[in-house]
């Protein structure tokens, strides 16, 4: 078997980042650049020129996902340099037909992305049979942060298509490799080389994986497992700004310094300080669960103390997340267990029994519904809709590795400004 080729999708918005990125990561072993669609769309067909330019050695491959006119975009990417150009396989035939004739007329090969195919053992053969030389069995981004996967796609493919396989979607070193396994000759990777800080080790890695290809056994991970480890390893603000910068509650600090609470929620919802509810809900709720009371945002009476945070802490409650007041705040930062609360005041309220658990309630001017997952640290609290969990957390994991490479191009001596080309992207009215 040939040795696999490693494509790195350059999936920028700006041409002089693409140009430094691409440069380190050839230096870790990616054999073809591919000019992303983003950065197509932000910088035209001068980003394949560019890239044709300063890396002479290298294929370049346009994806410019092409959906109609087939023939011009087709002659467009080779004109500027591109040696293998991408077209939607769900395309129309006349579209598909006329791009091969324009390749074959320009001495490119064209790769067909199977994003969005309801049928791509069958769409695969029929491009096969028009011409096209690459299949690329590809889960698009936005498809990748619900849960599907490009491997899956990918083993659907194997031993029925007689073109040769690429495959893109959120692989990295372990994925690629196994990715070669199942019959991939084309490895692309975007994201995990091309958001590291160091892009000339993690294109190393993806290398030297493709290099030895083996199959892993799966470890079985529950969905709420992952969504766990996911929101675990970001941020409360990575959080929402893969929420379009929704889900933060407002005026809610950590009251126990530099802590962090993870959980669904278990919410409460309790009047003038009462703190039956808040503590039996210690009961209600499991190990890795976070309490949310909503005491109406009252500050002069505290529904939640100490000893109910020594009580909450034994039972491997996450944390404790309070729109009223708390008290007891010197013992509690002592413990090291995490409360948040709009405000403290040393006067606790009376056990009546008034209010419910688990069910909707608005803290601090977010609805929060029980099993709805709560991020919360020294920047605030941001609630996450259940249904919508898994997506947010892999969105809020890609926001960080964004900025993984942004801040390394800081610490290179760029400002954000220039990193984030603002004056370029301010909006025009
Ligand atoms: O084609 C791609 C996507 O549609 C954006 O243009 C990506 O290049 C492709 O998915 C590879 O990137 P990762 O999924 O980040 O590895």
């Amino acid at each position: 078997m040939a040795t696999p080729t490693l494509q790195v999708a350059l999936d920028l918005l700006e041409l002089d980042r693409a140009v430094e990125i691409a440069g380190e990561a050839v230096r870790g072993g990616a054999d073809w650049i591919e000019v992303g669609t983003p950065l197509i769309k932000s910088e035209g067909m001068q980003a394949v020129r560019v890239l044709r330019e300063r890396f002479p050695g290298h294929e370049i491959v346009a994806d410019m996902k092409i959906a109609d006119t087939g023939a011009i975009e087709v002659e467009m990417a080779a004109k500027s340099g591109a040696g293998i150009v991408c077209i939607l396989a769900d395309a129309d035939d006349t579209v598909i037909v006329e791009a091969v004739r324009s390749a074959r007329k320009y001495g490119v090969r064209l790769m067909a992305d199977l994003i969005n195919v309801a049928d791509p053992v069958s769409r695969s053969r029929e491009l096969a049979a028009l011409g096209v030389d690459y299949i690329n069995a590809h889960v698009g981004i936005d498809q990748q942060m619900i849960g599907r996967s490009s491997l899956d796609l990918l083993r659907r493919l194997a031993g029925e298509v007689g073109t040769p396989v690429a495959v893109a979607g959120g692989l990295d070193a372990e994925t690629a490799s196994e990715a070669v396994a199942a019959g991939a000759s084309v490895v692309i990777v975007g994201g995990n080389i091309v958001k590291a800080a160091d892009v000339t080790g993690a294109a190393r890695r993806v290398r030297e994986a493709i290099d030895r290809p083996e199959i892993r056994p799966r470890e079985e991970e529950s969905r709420d497992a992952v969504i766990r480890r996911l929101f675990e390893g970001v941020s409360a603000p990575n959080v929402t700004d893969a929420m379009h910068r929704k889900g933060a509650m407002a005026g809610i600090v950590s009251l126990s310094g530099r802590v962090r609470a993870v959980g669904p929620a278990v919410t409460v919802r309790t009047v003038a300080g009462d703190w039956a509810k808040p503590v039996e809900a210690i009961d209600v709720a499991g190990p890795g669960d976070v309490l949310v009371i909503s005491n109406d945002g009252r500050t002069d009476v505290a529904p939640w103390g100490e000893l109910a945070t020594h009580s909450a802490k034994n039972r491997g409650v996450s944390g404790i997340v309070i729109d009223g007041a708390a008290r007891d705040v010197d013992d509690i930062r002592a413990m090291g267990f995490p409360v948040f609360a709009t405000a403290t005041v040393p006067n606790a309220g009376d056990p009546k029994g008034l209010g419910e658990i688990n069910t909707e309630i608005t803290c601090c001017g977010q609805e929060v519904r029980p099993g709805d997952w709560i991020v919360a640290d020294e920047s605030g609290v941001v609630v996450v809709p259940r249904e919508r969990a898994y997506e947010v957390a892999r969105r809020a994991m890609e926001v960080r590795k964004t900025e993984e490479r942004i801040r390394e191009e800081i610490r290179r001596g760029k400002t954000l400004s220039e990193v984030s080309e603002l004056l370029k992207w301010e909006r025009r009215h």
